[in-house]
């Protein structure tokens, strides 16, 4: 089952979406984990890691079994991974070094190839990792799509409708062979970057789309309203439920 319809709740601010967020991540972690003994969970960038800030506080930092998570990225930053465009330091600056996630669980971009500024090969490494970890059986192959099929991935949007790094009008978006591309000329800098492609993105069990600002507003309008395709977040489906979580800021054009 790929679930195409977009689920919509719109709260009055960003904490009581950071709050349903921290619920709705730690609700799937407790059934993955019961279920298969792990969780993998995608991050993407931005503003998504202080608002996963409430994930820090009780009950969720003792009830979450920490050590059964594998963490990933949507999409990375070919930089430094100590460079602050690096989304891997963002979310361990601001998240991951604060709870007992185990190191080996977290998989970064490779840190030479991505402090060289090498892209294609970071891409190419990123897959492998992946590939690596299918045949060790931590993350399923979708039945359905053939594609790696994460427990749940966390997504932002641009307002110029980007998600991950894949940008309107980039050929990145109809990737179907690579689990993982690149692009060098990303509009919104740093221009190397490194991303999960759609089928990837899609053959998630579960996709959180979280929205809170006013500058994402019209894109928000455009694909809700809309439907406007030619915006790649448009794109965001799973197998299980796609749910977009707005603050009122984000759903002002609704
Ligand atoms: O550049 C990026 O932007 C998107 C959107 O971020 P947002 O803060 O505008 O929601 C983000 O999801 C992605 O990971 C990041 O690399």
């Amino acid at each position: 089952m790929t679930t195409t319809e977009r689920k919509k709740i719109v709260f009055p601010s960003k904490n009581e979406l950071s709050e349903a967020m921290a619920e709705y991540t730690a609700n799937l972690s407790a059934k993955f984990c019961a279920e298969k003994g792990l969780f993998t969970v995608v991050l993407s960038g931005c503003d998504l890691i202080s608002w996963l800030g409430k994930l820090l506080q009780p009950p969720y930092l003792k009830s979450i079994e920490w050590s059964k998570w594998h963490v990933f990225w949507v999409d990375e930053r070919v930089c430094s991974w100590d460079d602050p465009n690096s989304n891997y330091k963002l979310a361990t600056d601001g998240f991951l070094s604060k709870v007992p996630i185990l190191n080996k669980n977290i998989y970064a971009i490779d840190k030479h190839y991505a402090a060289d500024g090498h892209a294609e090969h970071c891409a190419a490494l990123y897959e492998e990792c992946l590939r690596n970890l299918v045949k060790e059986n931590i993350i399923p192959i979708c039945p359905k799509t053939g594609y790696p099929q994460f427990d749940l991935q966390l997504q932002g949007m641009g307002p110029d409708g980007h998600m991950a790094s894949l940008f309107p009008g980039h050929p990145q978006i109809n990737e179907k062979k690579k689990w993982v591309t690149h692009i060098t000329d990303s509009p919104k800098p740093p221009p190397k970057r490194i991303t999960m492609t759609l089928p990837v993105i899609n053959s998630s069990s579960y996709n959180l789309m979280a929205i809170c600002n006013k500058e994402q507003a019209h894109a928000v309008a455009e694909i809700m309203k809309h439907n406007n395709m030619s915006l790649p977040s448009a794109h965001l489906s799973a197998q299980v439920e796609t749910v977009w979580y707005l603050d009122q800021a984000a759903a002002s054009m609704l």
